[in-house]
């Protein structure tokens, strides 16, 4: 059998490379699948960095990674949706499918999930992840196994929009342009805004997400969030406010002047996950009679969704990826994230070979201006 080495985080900025057993099937519905490719999220960043999310922590040592595609190279007895050889979209978190939430189709929020990176369960940083089958995507034939493995942070963004009510012909603005605001921002196009206004304090993200998805962009002000949200309104001729407003930023001056962008009787949702606790303005959340959803992760539909709009053209997530690197440059991977140095850059499975080298060159203004601006801080 292959490689199954494993990308661990031990402690806090103390990484190593293990060669952990090849998980086995638990399940007859289960299958075994070959990690190709994983993208690093904002939250691999963070407990690499500080060991910990809130009261998820790091005490054991733990594989990164939950964004990721592969190839199925085992199938239980009782699947009868894949076969060996599929290419797949791994969806990273597992349910009990008992409880209330999950029975209510809600199980992005059983309280008993099993979530890929998130202590005390392992990442998807492996060569071969074992999962239910119905939790495997089978990727059609025009959409990679790169574009595969940023199914997950579309699906995030999916859930996002869908938070939002989006509807054909309303104008949506998006706080942040990382890339799950970048992502909204074009699932927001393919869900029919007219409008679509991303907002970041660093000049050259919003260059690149008008390049992308984004109609109008806005460079957000150090000024009373109403003052930046008039000039917001004024500078995307939004009038007296967006239909709808998602914070993918977790900044708490994002979300305050999202209440104050937001129209009367619009929605407000939050995708950001900065401070557990903020100034939050409620009287104008009142006065307007917004509506404030939550949104956490994906639910049912999602995966599928993200996969249909990147098949048919709808949303591009190649254009996100700077680059894929070794498995044995993970590291570096991660430090080139942190640094702000790259959107999306993809690790390679251990047993994959790395064909063109990412280009790791450096503009050094960019650089600076995003590690000044750091963000609103992950989770
Ligand atoms: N809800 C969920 O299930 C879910 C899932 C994944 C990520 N997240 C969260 O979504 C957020 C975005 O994720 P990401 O990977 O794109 O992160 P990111 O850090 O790359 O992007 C955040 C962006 O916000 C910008 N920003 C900071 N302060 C701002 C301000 N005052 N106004 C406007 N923009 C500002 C930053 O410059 C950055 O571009 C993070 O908080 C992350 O934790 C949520
Ligand atoms: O995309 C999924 C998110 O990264 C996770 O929920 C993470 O933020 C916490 O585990």
């Amino acid at each position: 059998m292959a490689s199954n080495l494993s990308f661990v985080l031990n402690k806090p900025n103390d990484v190593s490379f293990e060669e952990r057993p090849v998980p086995k099937l638990q399940s007859p519905h289960d299958v075994l699948v070959a990690i190709n490719y994983t993208g690093i999220c904002g939250s691999d960043v963070h407990y690499w960095q500080h060991g910990a999310i809130g009261h998820f922590v790091v005490k054991d040592p733990m594989v990164l990674g939950h964004e990721s595609a592969g190839t199925v190279v085992e199938v239980g007895a009782q699947v009868t949706t894949l076969q060996k050889g599929d290419r797949v979209a791994l969806e990273p978190g597992y349910p009990c499918r008992r409880c209330s939430p999950c029975l209510s189709g809600h199980y992005n929020l059983c309280p008993d999930m099993v979530f890929a990176a998130t202590p005390p369960y392992d990442g998807t940083l492996t060569g071969f992840w074992a999962a239910p089958s119905d939790f495997c995507f089978k990727l059609p034939d025009n959409v990679s196994l790169q574009e595969g493995a940023l199914i997950e942070p579309l699906a995030v963004a999916v859930h996002i929009v869908k938070q939002a009510r989006v509807q054909p012909g309303q104008s949506v603005v998006i706080m942040g342009a990382g890339p799950v605001g970048l992502l909204c921002a074009a699932v927001a196009r393919a869900f029919g805004a007219t409008k679509v206004v991303s907002v970041d304090i660093v000049p050259a993200k919003l260059e690149f997400a008008q390049s992308y998805a984004a109609t109008h962009t806005y460079t957000s002000q150090r000024v009373s969030a109403e003052e930046n949200a008039r000039a917001l309104l004024a500078a995307a001729d939004l009038g007296s406010g967006a239909d709808a407003v998602i914070d993918a930023s977790g900044a708490e001056p994002s979300i305050q002047t999202s209440l104050h962008v937001v129209r009367m009787g619009g929605t407000y949702v939050q995708g950001g996950m900065g401070k557990a606790d903020i100034n939050f303005p409620i009287m104008a959340l009142c006065l307007k009679e917004v509506t404030a959803r939550g949104s956490f992760r994906y639910g049912s539909g999602d995966y599928k969704l993200a996969i249909e709009l990147v098949a048919a053209g709808r949303v591009d997530v190649k254009a996100l990826v700077n680059g894929v690197v070794a498995f044995k440059d993970a590291e570096e991977a991660f430090k080139k994230v942190k640094e702000g140095q790259v959107i999306k850059i993809l690790i390679a499975g251990p047993n994959e070979k790395v064909d063109a080298g990412m280009d790791t060159s450096v503009d050094e203004k960019k650089l600076k201006e995003a590690q000044a601006a750091g963000s609103g801080g992950c989770c």
